[in-house]
């Protein structure tokens, strides 16, 4: 379990977070929606060991692990662009974590296979990353991170550069192996739509202040996701035709 309790920080005289608390049990997947500029990626920095916050506290299990380095805590940070080797192949790429682990050979191989095979890369494991699409280049990210089973995975607008179409397939792909790993995610994204596809859990950051909702109807009620005025938009130009 994460708890995420008061944490604030400021650059300058500028509040970026203000006071943000939430608890994230294990295989949840808190989505955050936020517009630009509100925080979110301050807030997965803080997470992530980035960035010292100026108060509060990111407990695992009870433990503080704001003294422990970013490298130490089990949390990985996946960015809008994926950071892969670009001398190393599909398949090296999402064994590396494992390889400076020195975990067996076969074993290496057995769980790079199923974790190509749950994301839909087996036919890609010989090619190097310059020969991937975006959405292909993402999903090897994923493997990578999601291989050594960390605590904590963050998100950063994974998706923001793939086409809508690509978008919604890596979406619904997410949604399958993070339930297949119970993976605990933090995403952050300022589309509603791919907040709701993807959270188990969700919230909205503005101005630095978190909100998080006890259920995916509270967040939808809230006007300030936006979801209620595209509704109505709808509807109205269906009853205008
Ligand atoms: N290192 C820094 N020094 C000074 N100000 C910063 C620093 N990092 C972020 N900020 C400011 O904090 C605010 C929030 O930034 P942050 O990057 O967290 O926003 P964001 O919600 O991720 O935005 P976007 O979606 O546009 O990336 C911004 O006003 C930004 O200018």
């Amino acid at each position: 379990m994460l708890s995420v309790s008061a944490l604030s920080k400021s650059f300058g005289n500028t509040p970026v977070l203000q006071s943000c608390s939430f608890t994230l049990p294990v295989g949840d997947v808190l989505a955050v929606l936020g517009r630009s500029g509100c925080g979110k990626t301050t807030l997965l920095k803080v997470l992530a060991g980035l960035e010292a916050p100026d108060s509060g506290d990111v407990q695992f299990d009870g433990r503080s692990v704001l003294g422990i380095p970013a490298e130490r805590r089990q949390v990985v940070y996946l960015y809008q662009e994926p950071l892969l080797f670009p001398h190393l192949n599909v398949f090296e790429n999402v064994a590396f974590g494992l390889r400076i682990r020195n975990v067996p050979g076969p074993d290496v191989t057995a769980q790079v296979e199923a974790m190509l095979a749950s994301l839909e890369l087996s036919d890609q494991a010989r090619k190097q990353p310059n020969q991937l699409s975006g959405g292909q280049r993402q999903r090897v990210s994923f493997g990578r991170a999601l291989i050594i089973r960390p605590r904590l995975l963050l998100l950063d607008e994974p998706f923001g550069n793939l086409d809508a179409q690509t978008r919604a397939t890596m979406q619904d792909l997410f949604r399958t192996v993070a339930a297949a790993y119970a993976m605990t995610a933090l995403f952050v994204t300022h589309d509603t739509r791919e907040a709701l596809t993807i959270g188990t859990r969700f919230g909205y950051l503005e101005a630095g202040q978190l909100t998080t909702y006890d259920s995916r109807s509270a967040f939808i009620d809230d006007p300030r996701t936006g979801i209620q005025a595209d509704v109505n938009f709808w509807t109205s130009m269906y009853a205008g035709q």
